[in-house]
């Protein structure tokens, strides 16, 4: 699955409905395995698109968040082996999808990747936070969480949040499909199932508290000072280019 939402794949909520739909098609077609890259030579993903979190309109931001909260689940809680070829920077919502997926190679060069959203004023979701301890050790979480950490590729390796480097997109996928080709001795059912058990908690507590994480994002889009902010960093990447 290619991401390709000029100029950065910041996440709106038509490229996540296409990511949705994309992810029903490959279950259904019982593919064994999916690779998530990118179309851009420097940006993985740029992460949710600010501009529909900014002024937001109720009725469509609601649809965004349900949404993400969907790819989510169908990405992090898959059937198919899932893989992540990362050719450019993933902040925030691109290190989510990256760290959804099972296995992460990540293009050399002076890429970063990281939840960086305690830097913006905002606290990650307890899913964002649960797919880090599921990735890297909650030590290094927590560390990484508080201090809006950005990763380079060498302290993404180090730290676990990256499984290899590779030199180019090509090389990185040939690494995926070496990481997807483990799996042709290993009985399917018996894969899948551990790797849904050992993603079951995190699973369950967004299950579990849905509606809550959505009314919390709710009122966090409304809130006056959240979208003054938002207003202050949309400038500050404009004024960057
Ligand atoms: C108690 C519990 C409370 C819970 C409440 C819920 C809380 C909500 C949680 C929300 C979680 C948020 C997750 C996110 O993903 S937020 C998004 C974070 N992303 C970023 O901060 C990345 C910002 N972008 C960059 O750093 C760079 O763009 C990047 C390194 C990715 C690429 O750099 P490059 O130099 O190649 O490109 P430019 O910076 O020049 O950008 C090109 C244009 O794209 C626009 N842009 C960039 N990023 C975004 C984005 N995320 N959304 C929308 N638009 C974006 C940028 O402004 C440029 O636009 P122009 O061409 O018009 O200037």
């Amino acid at each position: 699955m290619t991401l390709q939402r000029p100029p950065v794949n910041s996440l709106n909520l038509d490229l996540l409905k296409e990511m949705s739909k994309s992810l029903d098609e490959i279950a259904k077609n019982k593919s064994k395995a999916m690779i998530l890259t990118s179309a851009s030579p420097k940006v993985f993903s740029a992460g949710l698109d600010i501009m529909e979190m900014y002024k937001p309109d109720l009725k469509r931001v609601e649809e965004f968040w349900t949404t993400l909260q969907e790819v989510w689940f169908k990405l992090f809680g898959s059937n198919f082996i899932t893989a992540a070829a990362i050719n450019g920077h993933a902040p925030a919502g691109g290190c989510l999808l990256a760290m959804s997926c099972e296995y992460r190679v990540m293009t050399g060069g002076n890429f970063s990747i990281g939840l960086n959203e305690t830097a913006l004023g905002i606290v990650a979701p307890n899913w964002f936070m649960d797919t880090m301890t599921n990735t890297i050790p909650v030590r290094e979480a927590e560390y990484a969480l508080t201090t809006a950490r950005m990763f380079n590729v060498e302290e993404a390796l180090k730290v676990g949040l990256i499984d290899e480097v590779a030199t180019d997109k090509d090389d990185a996928i040939a690494k995926c499909k070496g990481f997807i080709g483990k799996f042709d001795r290993i009985p399917a059912l018996a894969r899948s199932i551990t790797k849904l058990k050992m993603r079951q908690a995190a699973i369950k507590r967004l299950q579990d508290g849905r509606r809550e994480d959505l009314n919390e994002f709710l009122q966090f889009v409304q809130n006056p000072k959240i979208q003054k902010s938002l207003e202050m960093y949309i400038q500050s990447l404009k004024k960057k280019a």
